[in-house]
């Protein structure tokens, strides 16, 4: 195999199913090319970390797949679905099968944390109907992230890390069949980073999810992925396992590693 993929081709290691499926995106804002033709393909089952430079484009690419924002041109498939033709509705009912845990995927303060993990059942009442004793489900959602303890807390009475857990646990609560996880780690301490990263690994171990993970950290990447791309200059600019990057002798994908 080679240590890394012919540049700016979709290609991927494993033969599975094919979850997410980005071809030939672009998306400028004036004069600023941000996107120039990115392609990526995530396989169900699969932790495919997506590293780039800060400002590289790697949150705009991931708006772009939940239809936040409308790329130039290019096709994204999440499910065998074409993002771009979807109506509102549709694009709706779709996202209750992706999870997101974004940098700022904060709770709502005023909640406690078992109203935290209520809500997006009730805003997705399509999904799961009405249901009358939601505890079996918060239960088991905060059990997966170890923090069966804080149902009846505040986020304010919440670590950053276990903030960030019940966080992962209101979007588990869906059953996503995708997560997209922006920057899971960042401003967390290592140690608490690290036990994020090995819940994020128990968690598509458990429920066989297919997860989007973008992130700078370099031992998250170490730690998680199946399969890595790197974003330079708007397109995947290299793809492989963490260990064929890293003995890769192409001086931008070793800047990487420094
Ligand atoms: N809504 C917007 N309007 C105009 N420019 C935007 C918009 N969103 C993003 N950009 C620009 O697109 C570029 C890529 O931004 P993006 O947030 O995707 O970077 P990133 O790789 O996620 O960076 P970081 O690692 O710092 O989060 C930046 O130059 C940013 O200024």
């Amino acid at each position: 195999m080679m240590t890394i993929k012919e540049k700016n081709k979709n290609t991927s290691t494993s033969t599975g199913n094919v979850v997410i499926e980005i071809k030939d995106l672009r998306k400028k804002f004036d004069s600023n090319h941000v996107l120039n033709g990115f392609n990526m393909v995530l396989n169900e089952g699969e932790n495919l970390v997506v590293m780039g430079k800060s400002g590289s484009g790697k949150s705009v690419m991931v708006k772009c797949i939940v239809g936040l924002i409308q790329p130039d041109s290019g096709s994204i498939q999440v499910m065998g679905k074409e993002i771009i033709n979807l109506s509102r509705e549709q694009l709706d009912e779709l996202r209750t099968e992706i999870g997101f845990l974004f940098q700022g995927s904060a709770l709502y303060d005023s909640m406690t944390v078992r109203e935290n993990l209520e809500f997006p059942l009730r805003r997705h009442k399509k999904k799961f109907g009405i249901i009358e004793d939601t505890t079996p489900l918060v239960e088991e959602a905060l059990e997966s992230v170890g923090l069966s303890h804080t149902i009846n807390l505040m986020p304010s009475e919440l670590s950053g890390g276990m903030k960030r857990r019940v966080a992962l646990a209101r979007t588990l609560i869906l059953r996503p069949k995708i997560i997209l996880y922006d920057e899971p780690t960042s401003g967390l301490d290592p140690i608490t980073a690290k036990e994020i990263i090995l819940l994020m690994k128990n968690i598509q171990e458990k429920y066989n999810t297919s997860s989007l993970i973008i992130t700078h950290d370099v031992d998250c990447a170490r730690v998680i992925s199946n399969r890595m791309i790197l974003l330079v200059n708007g397109i995947n600019y290299a793809e492989g396992t963490y260990k064929e990057l890293l003995a890769s002798g192409d001086l931008q994908v070793k800047a990487f590693f420094k």
